[in-house]
């Protein structure tokens, strides 16, 4: 059976917002995405997790893009490099989007994968990284949400994903490794660790633009900051994301929106 995530399902689960609550009630979430070329990718999710409602955001920001990355978004606080004993005291993460994959951040990984606790993302090259580096699967866990798209999701299954397949290669993946999955693409798919499927209402192929999955990703360690569970931080990420899409065609073209767009109409959502 799968579950269907559209308005009543978000309605069901949303939380309502703690009118008492300080920013420290709201989520202290750290993003690690970004390397040379690709420090786009951090600035997205960054702001996503802030618009989503984060109370604080840190992102790991070389010294030389820091005042760019001020410029875009000032709220962001900065890491300037790797720090494992302040990385683990966030209450959320989300790890992956253009970090590449020398050794170096295979390394750093690996030691988050062993030594952290807590809710994390992980998308882009953190899968990739996975995908490749012996063992690493192993230390998957439900508090764990993946974010493959499907040729991520190829790297990380060792088998070519196609809608044909990817709910059952997905379903195989958790009850081998217990994390939750989220298999991206129109209708995205949302396997718990248990492995109850779910499956999205919302979006159009607006989101088939560079930028789109690191939103998402914001959006998710967002959720997670403020102690949803996988499950419900997985499917109400993925439907509010598809709902930024459907919004911003009300005033333009599919073509014309970029990832910067969807973080805007976060401003409608009071999550
Ligand atoms: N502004 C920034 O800094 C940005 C930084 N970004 C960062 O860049 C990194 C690269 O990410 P990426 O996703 O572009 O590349 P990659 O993982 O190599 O996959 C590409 C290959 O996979 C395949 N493929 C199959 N199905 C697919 C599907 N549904 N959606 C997409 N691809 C699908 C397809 O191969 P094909 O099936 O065509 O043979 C395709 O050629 C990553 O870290 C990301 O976070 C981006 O977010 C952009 C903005
Ligand atoms: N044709 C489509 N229809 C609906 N959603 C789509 C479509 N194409 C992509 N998406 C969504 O857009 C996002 C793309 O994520 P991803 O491929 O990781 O982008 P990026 O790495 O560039 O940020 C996913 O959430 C996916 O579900
Ligand atoms: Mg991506």
């Amino acid at each position: 059976m799968v579950h269907l995530i559209d308005d009543f399902y978000f309605q069901q689960h949303i939380h309502p917002r703690n009118e008492i609550g300080n920013k420290y009630s709201f989520g202290n979430i750290i993003i690690i995405a970004g390397s040379t070329g690709k420090w786009g990718a951090s600035l997205l999710a960054s702001k996503a997790a802030l618009r989503a409602g984060s109370g604080l955001v840190t992102a790991i920001v070389s010294e030389d893009y820091e005042e760019s990355f001020l410029s875009f978004c000032p709220e962001v606080m900065h890491l300037r490099e790797w720090n494992l004993s302040k990385i683990l005291s966030y209450d959320a993460i989300g790890i992956g989007p253009g970090i590449g994959l020398d050794d170096a951040t295979k390394h750093h990984l690996k030691e988050l994968m062993r030594k952290y606790e807590g809710p994390m993302v992980l998308d882009a090259d953190a899968l990739n990284i996975i995908s490749t580096t012996e063992n690493l699967k192993g230390f998957l866990k439900p508090q764990h949400v993946l974010t493959p798209h499907y040729g991520e999701a190829s790297r990380l299954f060792g088998k070519k994903v196609s809608d044909s397949n990817a709910v059952q290669l997905g379903l195989e993946f958790v009850q081998k490794y217990p994390c939750t999955l989220i298999l991206k693409g129109p209708n995205s798919k949302i396997i718990s660790s248990e492995g109850i499927v779910y499956q999205n209402t919302s979006g159009n192929d607006a989101l088939a633009t560079a930028g789109s999955g690191d939103v998402l990703t914001g959006i998710i360690t967002s959720f997670l900051g403020k102690k949803y569970d996988p499950i419900q931080a997985a499917s109400l990420s993925v439907f509010v994301h598809g709902k930024l899409a459907e919004i911003c065609l009300e005033e333009q073209s599919k073509s014309s929106v970029i990832a910067s767009d969807l973080i805007e109409k976060l401003k409608g959502f009071e999550l």
